[in-house]
């Protein structure tokens, strides 16, 4: 495997850590975070490092103190003036330009983590500033050099950008996608057209009111007729002064969604619409004056990669943003856990719901997958920032075109797995809290609406996980003929022995054998090798009795292919994690409690597959199964009087987090009472008192019209 995110933070000492990382406030959080077998703050020291948390509280502390982002608690906004404060907000960003580009070349983790210290105040200016900078400017910056007068323009705001691939009827499939860019040489412009308003483009974000550029994504026609493929365009459609459409341009915003509604979603038609010669985005091929077609990739299909090559940056930092909802979530609702009281042993005793069972199964592995898919983003990150650096430099190597075919396999099921881990978290969480979950004010119901569209854009994740399935199978051919093979990260070298891991055995004889991830990682290695050869086998025998390549691969989805990308990644994640928490370098005072996580994250995983564990033969007996389930819930009770303080490493400040039952302080009865009693009408009598007081109804007045 290669190396990913070193162990390389040095936790600093005692005093160090109480200036960056303040104390919380005594209440009754402090039993457990006494009861801790650690100490939060040099595992905070630990895992970002002094650089990172100077940068969070940086972000933190301006947010707090400004006026933009003030919290109103108990008050309604409407959707436009939502867009308005987002829009707002996300100016005050530009204004804070938090991160020098030198920051940013010493340390590219930093831009990962002002994504996620914006978002976990609200994910609808984050969106915004990052689709603006990083979707639509990245883009551009990593097209070619022609475009740095645009850069400059995107950087100071002159212009608002974003990125149009999404139409009305295609998403998913974007081979057809039906905007045209005809050539037009006599004017030397391209002309842009929407066939008709089903190929309007759709969803696309920051277009709906303000965006003034945007990224489109339409098939390039030559004047010989001929159609050269998928391209993108830089098209103007709003005045910058008046923000008013372009000419020809048809432009809107798509109306209310389920969440993230401070972000002004659009559509927009295109009736010939004229834009430079200069605008196509040179990426895959381009056009000469006389309106020849001339690209760097020979083989079509290597030309469609390199045209959706951006969508990976988005996948990669979904899955960090999905792993951050996860610890939103699960900040709060392992406080309220903490504090709520029901039943207990005695009449006179209630205890925290935490110490129940149940609750500690359906929080803690979750929160161990919090802290592994917060590592595993992280390490896809570092590894992209090596790939986009090649992009920048114009690399050509085979080196350079596997890692993005790797990066692209790994991203495209590693933002479903993320996505659906916090989706279903989100939703155990608002549960784990009762009816408080269900108030709007403790947001997890905002948290897991924001979360929800991880699950769908950049790619919806069951047509996702196709790819990775597809990049798997590419393989076997090599593995059928013993042909030695590796990938840049590693991430498929464990296939090599392939041959030999199909013939494993579940080994552990006791619940003590299950008790470190080595026994989970070993049952995933056999489960990936297992599902790569049922799925390969499937596969020949769907195109043996007839089918087509489309029919055979569609009827080896379920129960294969599928199943074959989501153990894989889920084994990749595990392996990273694994690897991180054994290394002798992670200080001893941490390390218990990080191989805790990491097994109980590996067992947890891997028990939803035991079915196909039977199935296929790694484990027999009773036994097996119950060592495995009875080792989850040992974990879980260890990880118990761990947990308030495993959530305190990675909950932001209150501020942020804007959560009542969810506070540091754990004062939950309190600090709800108080937001209650804030909400502007809370006491006041209704507008409509008199329909009760004065207008009564007449009973039965209307059933003769029944
Ligand atoms: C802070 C967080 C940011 C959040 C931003 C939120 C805003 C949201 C924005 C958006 O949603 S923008 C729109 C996003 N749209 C999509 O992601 C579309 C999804 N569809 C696709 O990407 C593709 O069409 C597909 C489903 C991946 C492939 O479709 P198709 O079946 O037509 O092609 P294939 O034959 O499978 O692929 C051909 C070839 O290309 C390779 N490939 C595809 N994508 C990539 C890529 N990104 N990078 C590298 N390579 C890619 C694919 O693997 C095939 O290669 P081979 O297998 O032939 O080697
Ligand atoms: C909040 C939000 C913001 C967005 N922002 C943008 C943006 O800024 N720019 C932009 O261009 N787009 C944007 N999008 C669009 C987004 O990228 C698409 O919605 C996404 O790619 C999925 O495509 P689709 O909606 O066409 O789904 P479809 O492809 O129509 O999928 C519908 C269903 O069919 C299934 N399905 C489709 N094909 C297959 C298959 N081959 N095999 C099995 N099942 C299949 C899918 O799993 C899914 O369940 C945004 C979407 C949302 C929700």
């Amino acid at each position: 495997m290669a190396p990913t995110l070193n162990v390389k933070q040095a936790t600093g000492n005692q005093s160090s850590w109480n200036t960056l990382l303040p104390d919380f406030p005594k209440g009754p959080l402090s039993k457990y975070r006494k009861k801790a077998s650690f100490n939060w703050k040099e595992m905070a020291m630990f895992l970002d490092g002094e650089d990172i948390i100077r940068l969070k509280n940086r972000i933190f502390s301006a947010l707090e103190s400004d006026p933009f982002f003030a919290r109103h608690p108990g008050e309604e906004l409407s959707r436009e003036k939502y867009q308005e404060l987002t829009f707002l907000r996300c100016k005050r960003l530009f204004e804070y330009d938090f991160l020098t580009q030198q920051e940013i070349m010493e340390n590219p983790l930093k831009i990962l983590n002002l994504v996620i210290c914006i978002g976990m105040y609200d994910w609808s200016p984050c969106l915004q500033f990052f689709l603006h900078c990083g979707v639509f400017g990245g883009t551009i910056l990593s097209a070619s050099k022609r475009f740095a007068n645009f850069v400059k323009k995107i950087y100071n705001m002159e212009i608002f950008g974003c990125f149009a691939l999404t139409e009305l009827s295609h998403g998913t499939n974007t081979k057809g996608i039906r905007t045209t860019a005809t050539f037009d040489h006599n004017t030397q412009e391209f002309i842009i057209n929407s066939p008709d308003f089903e190929a309007a483009k759709f969803w696309v974000g920051n277009m709906g009111k303000h965006a003034t550029h945007a990224i489109v994504y339409a098939q390039l026609y030559t004047p010989d007729g001929q159609c050269q493929g998928l391209h993108s365009f830089i098209v103007q459609i709003r005045d910058t002064k008046t923000l008013l459409p372009m000419p020809g341009v048809m432009v809107g915003d798509i109306g209310k969604k389920i969440g993230q509604n401070g972000l002004d979603n659009g559509f927009a038609m295109f009736h010939n619409v004229r834009i430079p010669k200069e605008n196509i985005l040179n990426i895959t091929g381009d056009v000469s004056p006389e309106g020849k077609y001339s690209s760097s990739f020979t083989d079509v299909k290597e030309r469609f990669s390199a045209a959706l090559g951006s969508l990976s940056t988005g996948r990669i930092l979904i899955t960090a943003v999905s792993a951050t909802n996860l610890k939103l979530a699960l900040s709060i609702a392992i406080r309220f856990s903490a504090t709520r009281r029901q039943f207990g042993p005695t009449d006179e005793e209630e205890i925290p719901v935490i110490e129940y069972q149940t609750q500690q199964w359906r929080l803690l592995p979750y929160l161990a997958a919090a802290y592994a898919l917060d590592y595993f983003s992280k390490s896809l990150f570092e590894n992209f920032v090596e790939f986009y650096a090649g992009l920048l430099t114009k690399q050509k190597s085979q080196r350079q075109a596997d890692l993005g075919r790797e990066i692209h396999a790994l991203s495209a099921a590693s933002k479903p797995l993320s996505s659906w881990t916090a989706q279903q978290a989100a939703q155990e969480c608002r549960e784990a809290c009762g009816g408080h979950g269900y108030l709007a004010m403790n947001r997890l119901g905002e948290i897991r609406n924001d979360n929800d569209p991880n699950c769908t854009y950049e790619g919806d994740n069951n047509v996702l996980l196709q790819q990775t399935s597809n990049y798997l199978m590419s393989w076997m051919n090599c593995i059928r003929n013993k042909v030695p093979f590796e990938s840049p990260l590693g991430t498929i070298n464990f296939l090599q022995d392939y041959h030999h891991i199909i013939g494993w055995k579940f080994k552990a004889n006791s619940v003590d054998d299950c008790m470190d991830s080595s026994a989970p990682l070993a049952a995933y290695k056999w489960l990936v090798c297992y599902l790569l050869r049922e799925s390969d086998l499937k596969l020949r025998k769907e195109k043996q009795s007839g089918h087509s390549d489309f029919e055979a691969k569609n009827n080896c989805q379920v129960y294969f292919c599928r199943s074959l990308a989501i153990a894989f990644v889920e084994q990749t994640v595990l392996q990273r994690y694994h690897d991180y928490t054994h290394d002798p370098n992670i200080p001893s005072t941490l390390q218990p409690v990080l191989k805790n996580l990491c097994a109980l994250y590996g067992l947890w995983s891997l028990s939803k597959h035991l079915a196909v564990l039977y199935q296929g033969g790694y484990v027999s007996g009773e036994q097996a199964g119950r060592f495995i389930q009875n080792a989850i819930l040992e974990l879980c009770s260890r990880l118990k009087d761990d947990a308030v303080a495993l959530v305190d490493v990675f909950a932001p400040p209150d501020f942020i987090l804007n959560s009542p039952i969810g506070k540091a302080s754990g004062e939950l009865y309190k600090n709800m009472w108080a937001e209650i009693l804030q909400g502007n009408k809370a006491l006041s009598r209704p507008s409509w008192w008199a329909e009760f007081c004065i207008n009564k109804p007449v009973t039965g007045r209307l059933s003769s019209r029944l």
